[in-house]
């Protein structure tokens, strides 16, 4: 960030990605020659769109070609986080493997379940049409206001923000983060989750409570989590939360496949170039 502030001044364009802070004191030091950022990115709680509309900059991310890459990655990181596989293998190669056991290394599945998705978008409906072969038995979901085209695509049923908790099995958080959404995954919502619930969230770190999280973790109030995003990233090793069994940690790999990366930043260049040269961009952010 520092370096950034140094070599920004006189740029026309940014093209950025979600570590890189677009806030006031950037755009100030970039100076008046700033016309478009581009992120590299379909989250953008890094950018201050106010200060970004203020001077009228324009902006564009990357939705739609990471969807499938990012479902994908919650479907194993869920996967992994319910049937206990990263415990399972380190189990295996440290010699706790010993005989079959009854009820050794058991988790929960996905048949018969009912599947949460906390703020139903793109990523939401991807996430739920690759677990329907799993046979789970019902979706639901919750977000400021129903999305009846979206859901009936995964014959979601819309649902308040308390049903979600009660009733979710798997409870996955597809929402942005904005200030509405700042710590929504707090004690009031762990505690009125069931016992036998897994927690995973592939959107922002921010979302959450990580104090809370821990506490429901540790003291059994939920099954366990599976986090791909954490405050702060990287998050310390010595984090409470990487001493606990049931919480599998990712690094922020959700959209890291290969192709999806090369896609993302293809058209965060066609969205500068084209902010640049004044044209309409591929996937513009509307301020
Ligand atoms: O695109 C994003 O917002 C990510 O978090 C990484 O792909």
């Amino acid at each position: 960030q520092v370096e950034l502030l140094k070599k920004v001044k006189g740029c026309d364009g940014i093209l950025c990605v979600l570590t890189e802070k677009i806030d006031a004191q950037l755009l100030e030091a970039a100076g008046p020659n700033l016309k478009v950022v581009s992120t590299m990115s379909v989250g953008f709680d890094h950018l201050s769109l106010d200060e970004l509309k203020k001077r009228g900059i324009r902006v564009g991310y990357t939705p739609d070609v990471l969807t499938d890459c990012v479902a994908e990655l919650t479907v194993a990181l869920l996967l992994a986080t319910s049937r206990r596989l990263i415990e399972a293998t380190h189990e295996a190669k440290t010699g706790g493997w010993g005989t079959w056991r009854t009820l050794w290394l058991c988790g929960h599945e996905l048949a018969n379940s009912t599947v949460g998705i906390l703020g139903l978008g793109r990523i939401g409906v991807a996430i739920a049409e690759r677990l329907k072969p799993f046979k789970v038995k019902k979706f639901i979901y919750t977000d400021v206001a129903p999305r009846p085209e979206l859901a009936n695509m995964i014959e979601a049923e819309y649902v308040s923000f308390d049903e979600l908790a009660k009733q979710s099995d798997f409870l996955a958080v597809c929402c942005a983060l904005t200030p509405e959404t700042h710590g929504i995954c707090n004690w009031n919502l762990f505690s009125k989750m069931k016992k036998n619930a897994i927690f995973i969230n592939t959107s922002r770190g921010g979302v959450v409570n990580q104090e809370d999280l821990y506490e429901a973790l540790s003291t059994g109030l939920i099954a366990g989590a599976g986090l791909d995003v954490t405050t702060p990233e990287p998050l310390p090793t010595h984090h409470p939360l990487f001493t606990l069994k049931n919480c599998v940690i990712l690094p922020h790999i959700a959209s890291a496949s290969y192709t999806t990366r090369n896609a993302m930043s293809a058209l965060a260049a066609n969205n500068l170039l084209a902010g640049l040269r004044g044209e309409p961009m591929p996937k513009e952010l509307k301020l």
